[in-house]
């Protein structure tokens, strides 16, 4: 048996800008997981998430492609995670088993509601990684993140995989989004192999340490977010506010650098300040390209943790789902929850996740 788990993640900065190669944000791991467990079997295998409403779906090989009595599309991440660790495999010279795998995930509510701490690419990191123990590859967590991120952007091809950056090396990462378009052509032409053994254009990742005095809080809206949809409607601004977009970008770069200068000299005051000035940026963008990325709830969020001295912003995406505080140690923080209960806003008792691996 294998298992391994991999933690859903918050961005701090540097959301729809990260979307241009190149471009920096600073995530944050959470400390909830997705664990995935894999069973050898004889012959015939299964696949189950049990936080998906579906029955378990069967499946066998037809030479080394895997073929199922149901294609179910929730599982999407799932299966494009198996194809390409499992092409892997076959280049390591590995021989292919049959097995029984199962999901769990603590990245959504009870009732079933997610988050928006990265699901998606959480699932798909906990499969490359159980999968790559159960073939004995010993992938390190680049290996891991470039494996996830080629197989996350085979089903969702519009992302910055900022998100699989930090689910694979935990902790807090500074990170440069790489050209995807060179992925997707490596993807046709080269075995995983010689892509691994690349170094990616543009891509960087760091790791970074929170200051000490430093605490984080995470408050849920209560109602899920499309990430795609919002990210291609601002696809559509790109094109037709060419300058507006161009000044959002630069003023991102500068700000996300900053901030991450503020971590690396463990500089809590420039963090802070940096961390608030990103919901401005967020601001003008949704106001020039007519996205709702600060939704009232998102805002009373914010303003509630800013009016008892925290600094706030909403995370990723926006349009609902997570918004998060940065706070010194004078903010009350049972006060700030008992005020966002108040108004309906959840607080999650979330920590940085642990680090993985050091970028
Ligand atoms: N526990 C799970 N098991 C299998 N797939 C999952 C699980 N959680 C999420 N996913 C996949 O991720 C998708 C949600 O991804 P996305 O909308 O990007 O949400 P998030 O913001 O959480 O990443 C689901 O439709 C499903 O395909
Ligand atoms: C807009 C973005 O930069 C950040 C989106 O972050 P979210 O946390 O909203 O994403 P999901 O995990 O898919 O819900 C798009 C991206 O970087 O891909």
């Amino acid at each position: 048996m294998s298992t391994g788990k991999a933690p859903g993640k918050l961005y701090l900065a540097g959301e729809y800008a990260v979307v241009e190669t190149g471009f920096p944000a600073v995530l944050t791991s959470v400390n909830k997981y997705v664990t995935v467990t894999v069973n050898k079997t004889q012959n015939g295998g299964t696949i189950q998430s049990k936080n998906l409403n579906k029955e378990l779906i069967h499946w066998n090989r037809q030479g080394t492609e895997l073929v199922f009595d149901d294609s179910e599309s929730q599982l999407q991440y799932i299966l494009a995670a198996i194809k390409f660790i499992e092409k892997y495999a076959l280049e390591r010279g590995k021989k292919l088993s049959y097995y029984d795998l199962l999901v769990t995930s603590e990245l959504d509510s009870q009732d079933g509601k997610k988050y928006g701490l990265g699901s998606s690419a959480a699932v798909t990191v906990a499969v490359v990684k159980t999968l790559g123990d159960f073939y004995h590859l010993d992938l390190s967590a680049m290996d891991i993140y470039k494996i996830a991120a080629i197989s996350h952007l085979s089903v969702q091809g519009n992302g910055s995989l900022g998100d699989i950056a930090a689910s694979a090396f935990g902790g807090i990462v500074a990170y440069y989004s790489p050209d995807r378009n060179w992925i997707f052509n490596m993807i046709r032409n080269h075995s995983i192999t010689e892509i691994l053994s690349l170094d990616w254009p543009q891509l960087k990742i760091q790791s970074l340490e929170l200051p000490k005095d430093l605490e984080l809080t995470v408050g849920w809206t209560g109602s899920p977010a499309s990430t795609s949809i919002l990210v291609d409607r601002i696809a559509l601004t790109k094109a037709q506010k060419v300058k507006k977009y161009q000044h959002f970008l630069q003023e991102s770069r500068k700000n996300v650098e900053q901030l991450i200068k503020g971590f690396k000299n463990n500089d809590s005051a420039l963090i802070k300040k940096m961390f608030s000035k990103y919901r401005s940026l967020l601001d003008d963008l949704a106001e020039f390209s007519d996205v709702h990325i600060e939704t009232d709830l998102l805002t009373s969020l914010c303003d509630i943790a800013e009016k008892l001295g925290g600094s706030a912003k909403t995370s990723g995406a926006g349009g609902g789902d997570c918004g998060i505080v940065l706070s010194d140690k004078n903010l009350n923080v049972a006060e700030l929850k008992k005020e966002w209960q108040k108004v309906g806003i959840t607080p999650l008792t979330l920590k940085i996740g642990e680090i993985i691996a050091h970028a």
